[in-house]
């Protein structure tokens, strides 16, 4: 599909586990593969075969990992079991230089990350049409053990808590998902 002009402002996609971020998302770089880039993350852990430094992830060091961290060059990061990872800033910005829109799918503590920085984005918060489907969604996803389904609705209720605040541009509901993605469309091509 020849996508409409966009612009190379960040777009930050944040809601509930389970609403259908990732369903949405891989539409739109299906139907658009050159003109959205997701960042290139940093991590400690080694790579794998085949995995290139600078395309899979950025593979550093520890000590290096924690430089970084010191210099406040993540938006995020979090360790899972015993390796780092983190999205950074530059990772960002490097997604604008190739003359890509760069998309963002983080919680909300990543919103309040980049809010700080001068990447100035457009921040969407897609919202599941109750808490009730959302439960359904997680449970019928069958990715999720009832304890991590418990989690991810916990977390949920933050979130859509958070985005009563104002911190988004524009909320979503994904009820219907073709409309859903065409609402998507309509804020990102705007
Ligand atoms: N509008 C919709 N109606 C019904 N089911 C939907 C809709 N949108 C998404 N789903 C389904 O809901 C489940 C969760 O969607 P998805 O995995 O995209 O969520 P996510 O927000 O990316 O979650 P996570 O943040 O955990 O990756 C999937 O099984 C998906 O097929």
């Amino acid at each position: 599909m020849v996508a409409p002009s966009v612009s190379l402002r960040p777009i930050v996609i944040s809601g509930p586990s389970g609403t259908g971020k990732s369903t949405l998302l891989k539409r739109l770089f299906a139907d658009y593969p050159d003109t959205f880039g997701f960042s290139v993350s940093h991590t400690t852990r080694k790579p794998r075969p085949g995995e290139v430094n600078g395309v899979a992830y950025h593979f550093v060091e520890r000590p290096d990992f924690e430089k970084l961290i010191k210099e406040n060059a993540f938006l995020e990061h979090a360790e899972f079991s015993g390796n780092y990872y983190g999205t950074s800033i530059k990772s960002v910005q490097d997604v604008a230089e190739k003359g890509k829109t760069c998309i963002l799918d983080i919680d909300m503590q990543g919103v309040i990350s980049v809010k700080k920085t001068d990447l100035n984005a457009r921040f969407l918060f897609l919202a599941p049409p109750s808490l009730e489907t959302l439960r359904a969604r997680l449970e019928g996803r069958g990715t999720e053990s009832p304890e991590s389904v418990q989690k991810r609705m916990d977390q949920a209720t933050k979130e859509m808590e958070f985005a009563k605040t104002g911190a988004h541009d524009k909320i979503i509901v994904n009820d219907n998902l073709d409309k859903c993605y065409e609402d998507l469309k309509a804020f990102i091509f705007e």
